[in-house]
């Protein structure tokens, strides 16, 4: 894994007017690719094939409960600090908006920059550093199996608010391919909730709609990662009623097909 930071931008300072929950888009990505492939260990991810033809790949377990378990402390300690912002929907100049405001409720933290930002003692790092490693392992896969990816992507702590039915209404993460721009190709979460997590009481689950095909609905117990195209797969989270933590990733195409598209 390359220390490359590539925000076009410099991350903003941090505001203490009480409003930092709902300032700004994440945008900020970097490079993913690995310089040897990994040797650490992976549980492989189901049916692959699933996310060229638009429907999910979903992996149980796909890592040990003892990092999802600091994963999430991470994601609250974060959280604690002021770290995480509200969600927007889209978000990209020129990226048609389809969607109300309205229709999501949840706030996120760009690892690449709110997280970085945050004083150094907060939360856990090294839990950050060992799923960027594995993440990129992904990455390397994804690229080899699926669609060529390029190096960059773009990754967020999510946060639903159980108390007051955080979800995030039906969407499509990559709505139109835009010219120049390093559209968003792969769709990754990773669940970081409990493991009594109870979709009967909790609400929270994941509903994917996969065209020509019968709805699929993910249980977000922590540990499962579901993979899928940005461009294809129209999916929702549903109401919550506890809170529901998650990380959020897209990888995005290179600059090879930027030009080309
Ligand atoms: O929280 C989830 O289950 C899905 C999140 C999502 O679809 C997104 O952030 O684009
Ligand atoms: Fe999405």
């Amino acid at each position: 894994m390359t220390d490359n930071v590539t925000s076009a931008k410099p991350p903003s300072p941090k505001k203490s007017n009480g409003n930092e929950r709902v300032q700004k888009h994440k945008r900020s990505r970097r490079s993913t690719r690995r310089k040897k492939k990994g040797k650490r260990p992976m549980t492989p991810i189901s049916s692959l094939d699933a996310v060229l033809k638009g429907e999910i790949s979903v992996t149980k377990q796909w890592i040990l409960p003892s990092l999802v378990e600091r994963l999430r402390f991470d994601a609250k300690a974060l959280r604690d600090a002021n770290a995480f912002t509200q969600s927007t929907i889209g978000g990209r100049v020129g990226e048609k908006q389809t969607m109300k405001q309205s229709k999501r409720l949840s706030e996120c933290c760009g690892l690449f920059d709110d997280a970085v930002n945050a004083p150094k003692d907060v939360g856990d790092s090294n839990a950050r550093d060992t799923i960027m490693s594995l993440i990129s392992d992904l990455h390397a896969t994804l690229d080899e199996q699926v669609t060529p990816l390029g190096d960059e992507m773009e990754l967020q702590y999510l946060y639903y608010p159980g108390d007051d039915e955080g979800f995030y209404g039906i969407h499509i993460d990559q709505q139109e391919r835009i010219l120049g721009k390093a559209n968003r190709i792969v769709s990754m979460v990773l669940y970081l909730n409990e493991p009594d997590w109870n979709v009967d009481t909790d609400g929270g689950s994941l509903c994917a709609y996969p065209e020509g095909k019968s709805p699929v609905t993910v249980d977000p117990l922590g540990g499962t990662l579901v993979v899928f195209h940005s461009e294809k797969l129209i999916h929702e989270a549903r109401p919550t009623k506890r809170d529901r933590w998650a990380l959020v990733g897209w990888f995005l195409e290179g600059s090879n097909k930027r030009q080309k598209t």
